[in-house]
Protein backbone atom coordinates (compact mmCIF):
# COMPACT_ATOMS: atom_id res chain seq x y z
CA UNK A 1 0.00 0.00 0.00
CA UNK A 2 1.09 3.55 -0.74
CA UNK A 3 -0.66 6.19 1.15
CA UNK A 4 -0.01 9.89 0.50
CA UNK A 5 -1.01 12.83 2.64
CA UNK A 6 -0.86 16.38 2.45
CA UNK A 7 1.69 16.37 -0.84
CA UNK A 8 1.93 18.95 -3.34
CA UNK A 9 4.64 19.49 -6.28
CA UNK A 10 3.87 22.10 -8.66
CA UNK A 11 6.05 23.76 -11.87
CA UNK A 12 5.09 27.40 -13.38
CA UNK A 13 1.20 26.89 -13.92
CA UNK A 14 0.44 23.05 -12.81
CA UNK A 15 0.46 22.28 -9.00
CA UNK A 16 -0.71 18.44 -8.10
CA UNK A 17 -2.37 18.58 -4.70
CA UNK A 18 -3.02 15.66 -2.72
CA UNK A 19 -4.81 16.13 0.76
CA UNK A 20 -4.83 11.85 1.08
CA UNK A 21 -4.58 8.76 -1.06
CA UNK A 22 -4.26 5.31 0.36
CA UNK A 23 -3.52 3.32 -2.92
CA UNK A 24 -3.91 -0.04 -2.54
CA UNK A 25 -3.00 -3.20 -3.41
CA UNK A 26 -4.62 -4.72 -7.07
CA UNK A 27 -4.55 -2.88 -10.62
CA UNK A 28 -5.53 0.36 -10.93
CA UNK A 29 -5.84 2.78 -14.15
CA UNK A 30 -4.89 6.51 -13.79
CA UNK A 31 -7.27 8.18 -15.87
CA UNK A 32 -7.47 12.10 -17.05
CA UNK A 33 -7.28 14.48 -19.39
CA UNK A 34 -4.21 15.60 -20.93
CA UNK A 35 -2.10 17.33 -18.47
CA UNK A 36 -4.27 16.30 -15.53
CA UNK A 37 -0.80 15.65 -14.16
CA UNK A 38 -0.78 11.90 -14.27
CA UNK A 39 2.84 11.40 -15.77
CA UNK A 40 3.41 14.14 -12.73
CA UNK A 41 2.12 11.74 -10.17
CA UNK A 42 3.57 8.49 -11.23
CA UNK A 43 6.70 9.67 -11.30
CA UNK A 44 6.15 11.33 -7.66
CA UNK A 45 4.61 7.71 -6.59
CA UNK A 46 7.62 6.04 -7.99
CA UNK A 47 10.73 8.62 -5.96
CA UNK A 48 11.47 9.64 -9.70
CA UNK A 49 10.78 13.49 -7.96
CA UNK A 50 10.22 14.30 -4.60
CA UNK A 51 7.28 16.67 -3.02
CA UNK A 52 8.07 20.32 -1.80
CA UNK A 53 5.59 19.16 1.23
CA UNK A 54 3.63 16.27 2.43
CA UNK A 55 4.78 12.63 2.90
CA UNK A 56 4.52 9.27 0.74
CA UNK A 57 4.69 5.93 2.81
CA UNK A 58 5.37 3.06 1.21
CA UNK A 59 4.05 -0.46 3.02
CA UNK A 60 4.91 1.60 6.19
CA UNK A 61 8.26 2.89 5.11
CA UNK A 62 8.49 6.51 4.65
CA UNK A 63 10.82 8.64 1.73
CA UNK A 64 13.01 9.85 4.51
CA UNK A 65 14.03 6.90 6.32
CA UNK A 66 14.02 4.21 3.53
CA UNK A 67 14.36 5.71 0.04
CA UNK A 68 16.84 2.80 -1.27
CA UNK A 69 14.82 0.18 0.30
CA UNK A 70 11.82 1.60 -1.12
CA UNK A 71 13.77 2.08 -4.44
CA UNK A 72 14.27 -1.55 -4.89
CA UNK A 73 10.80 -2.45 -4.95
CA UNK A 74 10.19 -0.52 -7.36
CA UNK A 75 9.26 -0.83 -10.89
CA UNK A 76 8.52 2.03 -13.31
CA UNK A 77 8.12 2.55 -17.09
CA UNK A 78 7.96 6.72 -17.65
CA UNK A 79 6.15 7.72 -21.12
CA UNK A 80 8.77 8.11 -23.38
CA UNK A 81 11.19 6.10 -21.93
CA UNK A 82 14.59 6.26 -24.14
CA UNK A 83 16.67 2.98 -23.88
CA UNK A 84 19.94 2.24 -24.87
CA UNK A 85 19.82 2.54 -28.38
CA UNK A 86 23.31 0.98 -28.85
CA UNK A 87 22.56 -1.96 -26.16
CA UNK A 88 20.87 -5.16 -27.62
CA UNK A 89 17.77 -6.11 -26.24
CA UNK A 90 19.04 -8.36 -23.81
CA UNK A 91 22.08 -6.87 -22.61
CA UNK A 92 19.62 -3.66 -21.83
CA UNK A 93 17.64 -6.04 -19.64
CA UNK A 94 20.81 -7.34 -18.40
CA UNK A 95 21.94 -4.05 -18.04
CA UNK A 96 19.14 -2.45 -15.80
CA UNK A 97 18.86 -5.33 -14.17
CA UNK A 98 22.11 -5.49 -12.97
CA UNK A 99 21.71 -1.75 -11.50
CA UNK A 100 18.59 -3.43 -9.13
CA UNK A 101 21.29 -5.82 -7.65
CA UNK A 102 20.22 -8.88 -10.08
CA UNK A 103 22.21 -10.90 -12.13
CA UNK A 104 19.88 -14.13 -12.61
CA UNK A 105 20.13 -14.90 -16.52
CA UNK A 106 16.93 -16.97 -16.15
CA UNK A 107 14.86 -13.54 -14.88
CA UNK A 108 16.08 -11.92 -17.98
CA UNK A 109 15.09 -15.01 -20.14
CA UNK A 110 11.40 -15.20 -18.23
CA UNK A 111 11.08 -11.55 -19.09
CA UNK A 112 12.30 -12.11 -22.53
CA UNK A 113 9.81 -14.70 -23.66
CA UNK A 114 6.82 -13.43 -21.78
CA UNK A 115 7.12 -10.09 -23.84
CA UNK A 116 7.85 -12.03 -27.21
CA UNK A 117 11.20 -10.37 -27.47
CA UNK A 118 13.20 -13.44 -27.88
CA UNK A 119 13.71 -13.04 -31.37
CA UNK A 120 15.17 -9.59 -31.05
CA UNK A 121 17.64 -10.55 -28.14
CA UNK A 122 20.34 -9.89 -30.13
CA UNK A 123 19.27 -7.04 -31.86
CA UNK A 124 20.64 -3.35 -31.20
CA UNK A 125 17.39 -1.45 -29.97
CA UNK A 126 18.15 1.39 -32.52
CA UNK A 127 17.10 -1.04 -35.21
CA UNK A 128 13.85 -2.04 -33.84
CA UNK A 129 10.23 -1.06 -34.26
CA UNK A 130 8.51 1.49 -31.68
CA UNK A 131 6.19 -1.50 -30.48
CA UNK A 132 9.06 -3.82 -29.83
CA UNK A 133 10.51 -0.99 -28.11
CA UNK A 134 7.91 -0.56 -26.12
CA UNK A 135 7.80 -4.00 -25.14
CA UNK A 136 11.49 -3.79 -24.02
CA UNK A 137 10.63 -0.97 -21.73
CA UNK A 138 7.42 -2.11 -20.22
CA UNK A 139 9.38 -5.43 -19.61
CA UNK A 140 12.41 -3.55 -17.74
CA UNK A 141 9.83 -2.43 -15.43
CA UNK A 142 9.09 -5.66 -13.99
CA UNK A 143 12.41 -6.72 -13.38
CA UNK A 144 13.08 -8.17 -9.74
CA UNK A 145 8.87 -8.18 -9.28
CA UNK A 146 8.78 -4.97 -7.84
CA UNK A 147 5.94 -4.77 -4.68
CA UNK A 148 4.86 -1.55 -6.64
CA UNK A 149 4.89 -1.37 -10.77
CA UNK A 150 4.13 2.04 -12.45
CA UNK A 151 3.48 2.30 -15.84
CA UNK A 152 2.77 5.36 -17.77
CA UNK A 153 0.76 4.63 -20.88
CA UNK A 154 2.38 1.16 -21.63
CA UNK A 155 0.06 0.67 -24.10
CA UNK A 156 1.34 3.14 -26.63
CA UNK A 157 2.57 1.89 -30.25
CA UNK A 158 1.51 -1.78 -29.33
CA UNK A 159 -0.93 -3.51 -31.99
CA UNK A 160 -3.92 -4.99 -30.84
CA UNK A 161 -2.41 -8.19 -29.58
CA UNK A 162 0.21 -7.11 -28.02
CA UNK A 163 -2.27 -4.41 -26.34
CA UNK A 164 -4.22 -7.85 -24.88
CA UNK A 165 -1.51 -9.49 -24.10
CA UNK A 166 0.28 -6.50 -22.03
CA UNK A 167 -3.48 -6.10 -20.17
CA UNK A 168 -3.84 -9.54 -19.14
CA UNK A 169 -0.06 -9.82 -17.71
CA UNK A 170 -0.87 -6.64 -16.16
CA UNK A 171 -3.97 -7.99 -14.55
CA UNK A 172 -2.14 -11.39 -13.76
CA UNK A 173 0.50 -9.62 -12.12
CA UNK A 174 -2.04 -7.30 -10.08
CA UNK A 175 -3.30 -9.94 -8.09
CA UNK A 176 0.23 -10.18 -5.62
CA UNK A 177 1.29 -6.56 -6.60
CA UNK A 178 0.37 -2.56 -6.64
CA UNK A 179 -0.11 -1.78 -10.14
CA UNK A 180 -0.67 2.21 -11.39
CA UNK A 181 -1.43 2.42 -14.84
CA UNK A 182 -1.85 5.77 -16.65
CA UNK A 183 -4.36 4.92 -19.73
CA UNK A 184 -6.30 6.82 -22.36
CA UNK A 185 -7.63 3.42 -23.46
CA UNK A 186 -9.56 2.76 -20.96
CA UNK A 187 -12.27 0.63 -23.19
CA UNK A 188 -8.86 -1.83 -23.97
CA UNK A 189 -9.11 -2.20 -20.44
CA UNK A 190 -11.70 -5.16 -18.76
CA UNK A 191 -13.72 -4.18 -16.03
CA UNK A 192 -13.30 -7.73 -14.25
CA UNK A 193 -9.60 -7.11 -14.92
CA UNK A 194 -9.40 -3.75 -13.56
CA UNK A 195 -9.45 -3.11 -8.97
CA UNK A 196 -10.15 1.08 -9.14
CA UNK A 197 -10.22 3.77 -10.50
CA UNK A 198 -8.27 6.87 -9.92
CA UNK A 199 -9.31 9.94 -11.62
CA UNK A 200 -7.52 13.12 -11.56
CA UNK A 201 -8.77 16.07 -12.92
CA UNK A 202 -6.52 19.40 -13.64
CA UNK A 203 -3.93 18.04 -10.49
CA UNK A 204 -6.84 16.96 -8.00
CA UNK A 205 -7.84 13.22 -7.22
CA UNK A 206 -11.15 13.28 -7.87
CA UNK A 207 -12.18 9.62 -7.54
CA UNK A 208 -10.02 6.55 -6.20
CA UNK A 209 -12.41 3.93 -5.35
CA UNK A 210 -13.46 0.53 -7.15
CA UNK A 211 -14.26 -0.49 -10.20
CA UNK A 212 -17.98 -1.35 -8.95
CA UNK A 213 -18.25 1.75 -7.36
CA UNK A 214 -17.47 3.64 -10.58
CA UNK A 215 -20.13 2.22 -12.31
CA UNK A 216 -22.43 2.28 -9.79
CA UNK A 217 -25.59 5.45 -10.17
CA UNK A 218 -24.69 6.83 -12.86
CA UNK A 219 -26.51 9.34 -14.37
CA UNK A 220 -26.88 8.37 -17.83
CA UNK A 221 -27.56 5.32 -19.12
CA UNK A 222 -25.85 3.98 -22.29
CA UNK A 223 -27.59 3.36 -25.93
CA UNK A 224 -26.51 1.68 -29.12
CA UNK A 225 -27.97 2.44 -32.39
CA UNK A 226 -27.46 3.29 -36.14
CA UNK A 227 -29.20 5.88 -38.06
CA UNK A 228 -28.30 7.35 -41.31
CA UNK A 229 -25.54 9.58 -41.68
CA UNK A 230 -27.98 12.63 -42.72
CA UNK A 231 -29.39 12.72 -39.18
CA UNK A 232 -26.42 12.62 -37.04
CA UNK A 233 -26.85 16.36 -37.01
CA UNK A 234 -29.78 16.33 -35.63
CA UNK A 235 -28.42 13.73 -32.42
CA UNK A 236 -25.55 16.39 -32.14
CA UNK A 237 -27.04 17.55 -28.59
CA UNK A 238 -26.63 13.69 -27.16
CA UNK A 239 -23.49 12.69 -25.75
CA UNK A 240 -21.69 10.52 -28.49
CA UNK A 241 -19.43 8.14 -26.94
CA UNK A 242 -18.63 5.96 -29.62
CA UNK A 243 -19.23 6.62 -33.98
CA UNK A 244 -17.98 4.36 -36.74
CA UNK A 245 -19.28 5.17 -39.91
CA UNK A 246 -20.83 2.06 -42.51
CA UNK A 247 -21.17 3.22 -45.61
CA UNK A 248 -24.26 6.28 -45.37
CA UNK A 249 -25.03 5.00 -41.87
CA UNK A 250 -23.82 5.68 -38.37
CA UNK A 251 -23.27 3.46 -35.89
CA UNK A 252 -23.87 4.90 -32.79
CA UNK A 253 -23.18 4.33 -29.03
CA UNK A 254 -24.26 7.42 -27.07
CA UNK A 255 -25.10 8.91 -22.89
CA UNK A 256 -28.71 9.83 -22.18
CA UNK A 257 -31.38 9.07 -19.33
CA UNK A 258 -33.64 8.23 -22.34
CA UNK A 259 -33.24 6.14 -25.51
CA UNK A 260 -33.60 9.06 -28.59
CA UNK A 261 -35.94 6.69 -30.11
CA UNK A 262 -36.89 3.01 -30.85
CA UNK A 263 -33.86 2.57 -33.20
CA UNK A 264 -31.67 2.39 -29.61
CA UNK A 265 -31.00 -0.23 -27.22
CA UNK A 266 -29.81 0.04 -24.09
CA UNK A 267 -26.09 -1.77 -23.32
CA UNK A 268 -23.76 -2.04 -20.62
CA UNK A 269 -21.81 0.78 -19.60
CA UNK A 270 -17.92 -0.35 -20.04
CA UNK A 271 -15.34 1.34 -18.04
CA UNK A 272 -15.28 4.01 -20.72
CA UNK A 273 -18.95 5.20 -20.78
CA UNK A 274 -18.88 5.58 -17.41
CA UNK A 275 -15.38 7.99 -17.68
CA UNK A 276 -17.24 10.40 -20.23
CA UNK A 277 -20.14 10.12 -17.79
CA UNK A 278 -18.53 11.08 -14.72
CA UNK A 279 -16.26 13.79 -16.14
CA UNK A 280 -19.16 14.85 -18.89
CA UNK A 281 -17.26 14.52 -21.77
CA UNK A 282 -18.08 12.36 -25.04
CA UNK A 283 -16.67 13.10 -28.69
CA UNK A 284 -19.19 15.33 -29.44
CA UNK A 285 -17.76 17.68 -27.17
CA UNK A 286 -14.43 17.64 -29.84
CA UNK A 287 -16.57 17.68 -33.29
N1 LIG B 1 9.10 19.53 -15.94
C1 LIG B 1 8.02 20.31 -16.11
N2 LIG B 1 8.14 21.65 -16.14
C2 LIG B 1 7.05 22.44 -16.30
N3 LIG B 1 5.79 21.98 -16.43
C3 LIG B 1 5.63 20.64 -16.42
C4 LIG B 1 6.72 19.74 -16.26
N4 LIG B 1 6.24 18.49 -16.28
C5 LIG B 1 4.89 18.59 -16.45
N5 LIG B 1 4.55 19.87 -16.53
C6 LIG B 1 3.18 20.38 -16.67
O1 LIG B 1 2.40 19.76 -15.68
C7 LIG B 1 1.09 19.48 -16.17
C8 LIG B 1 0.77 18.01 -15.95
O2 LIG B 1 1.59 17.25 -16.82
P1 LIG B 1 1.51 15.68 -16.84
O3 LIG B 1 2.49 15.23 -17.88
O4 LIG B 1 1.68 15.15 -15.47
O5 LIG B 1 0.02 15.42 -17.34
P2 LIG B 1 -0.63 14.07 -17.88
O6 LIG B 1 -1.95 13.93 -17.19
O7 LIG B 1 0.32 12.94 -17.75
O8 LIG B 1 -0.86 14.44 -19.41
P3 LIG B 1 -0.89 13.51 -20.73
O9 LIG B 1 -2.19 12.77 -20.70
O10 LIG B 1 -0.86 14.52 -21.83
O11 LIG B 1 0.31 12.63 -20.71
C9 LIG B 1 1.08 19.90 -17.63
O12 LIG B 1 0.48 21.16 -17.72
C10 LIG B 1 2.54 19.98 -17.99
O13 LIG B 1 2.77 20.94 -18.98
Amino acid sequence: MITLHDISLGFDEFHLVVEHLHLQAGLTLLVGRNGAGKSTLLSLLATASMPEKGNIIYAGKTLETSLPLIRSHMGYMPSGLELYEEMTVERQLGYLAELKGIYDKQEINILLSEFELESFRKRKLRTLSQGVKQRAAIAQAFLGSPAFLLLDEPLNHLDILERKRVISMVARYAKRHLIVVATHELSEWGNEQVERILWLDRGRVHFYDTVERWMRHLPERVWAGSVPLAELESLDKQRISQLKLLGNQAEIRLLARQAPDDRFVEVQPTLEDAYFIHTGTAISSFY
